[in-house]
């Protein structure tokens, strides 16, 4: 199948690995000319040490190629504009995947575009960049995806699927991108505030109760909405999980300390969003919404 990968970041160009070789043709959509003038023709993966070189094509999204499997890649900020300055290149048939953090632009794009086949999925997979488009291969992760729209079969999941890119299908995607975002909702956001590795939230009494407070409150929402998180309770699943990546700096921590926009918006922000269509109140989540807008772009 040929693939567009718009979003040739880290996740974007891990895909590109994998498809490539599980036998797709792809090609990558850069934001603009002058990052195509950056780009040589080839990236870089480096995995276990071992470093593979790609040749990939690349354009850009005013091309006219029609895009019929569409990787979207981008962080959730940017989805819905990436995507729609390509929409005018798919059809009908056109199948959609997207694979970022935080919740309501995969729903935005099933409402805004109802013939389309949209994906949406989860990692824990792991990559960052040591220089642009030389990708070092981090942790090796689960990716869970699952058809959000009506249209579509388990096709895609099928031609996807393989040894080089072992996927998990779910028929309740919807559920796994509620998992992710609790514990995102609980870890990113006091980690950028305190500016701490995950481990260091767990270390002191006051950020291990505004964690507790911000699980609580999530699993409020989540439970109205008849979502199920987790079989233990989520104050629990976060401790793990922040015990686990100790070392790590969650990726809210990374964007506020560089200067970068931040996925607040589609984490906190959704879970907010959400708590209020539902009529609950999340002040300790709505407490770190506001100070990450007040420090953040
Ligand atoms: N990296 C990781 O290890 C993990 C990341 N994730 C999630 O995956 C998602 C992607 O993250 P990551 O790959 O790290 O992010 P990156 O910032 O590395 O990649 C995003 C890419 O999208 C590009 N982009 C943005 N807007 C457009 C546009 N309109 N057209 C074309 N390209 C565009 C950016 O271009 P430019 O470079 O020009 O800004 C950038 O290359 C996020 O939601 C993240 O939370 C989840 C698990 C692990
Ligand atoms: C699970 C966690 C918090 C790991 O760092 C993460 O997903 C992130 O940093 O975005």
């Amino acid at each position: 199948m040929h693939w567009h990968i718009l979003g040739a970041g880290a996740i974007g160009l891990l895909w590109a690995d994998k498809l490539i070789r599980s036998g797709h043709q792809v090609t990558l959509i850069l934001r603009n000319q002058d990052k195509l003038d950056q780009y040589s023709g080839e990236f870089s993966i480096t995995d276990d040490g071992q470093e593979t070189r790609h040749k990939v094509d690349a354009q850009l999204a005013s091309e006219a190629e029609p895009v019929s499997n569409l990787l979207i890649t981008t962080k959730s900020f940017a989805s819905t504009a990436a995507f729609n300055s390509v929409k005018s290149r798919t059809s009908d048939s056109t199948r959609v995947l997207l694979l970022h953090n935080g919740m309501g632009p995969q729903q935005q794009l099933v409402e805004e575009n109802p013939t389309l086949e949209v994906w949406a999925g989860s990692t824990t997979d792991g990559a960052y960049f040591s220089a642009p488009f030389i990708l070092i291969r981090a942790g090796k992760g689960e990716t869970r995806i699952g058809r959000l729209s009506q249209q579509g079969s388990e096709q895609l999941f099928n031609e996807l699927n393989c040894d080089q890119n072992p996927l998990l299908l779910e028929t309740d995607i919807i559920s796994v991108l509620w998992r992710k975002l609790a514990i995102n909702c609980a870890i990113n956001p006091l980690t950028a505030l305190f500016n701490c590795r995950n481990g260091e939230l767990l270390k002191y009494d006051d950020r291990r109760a505004a964690m507790a407070q911000i699980c609580k409150e999530v699993e409020q929402v989540a439970s109205a909405l008849n979502i199920t998180l987790f079989d233990c309770k989520l104050m629990e699943q976060a401790w793990n999980i922040a015990e686990l990546t100790g070392q790590n700096h969650s990726s809210m921590q990374q964007d506020v300390s560089q200067g970068r926009p931040t996925e607040i918006e589609t984490i906190t922000g959704y879970l907010c969003q959400e708590a209020e269509r539902m009529g609950i109140n999340v002040p300790a989540n709505q407490m770190t919404l506001d100070a990450i807008r007040s420090i953040s772009l």
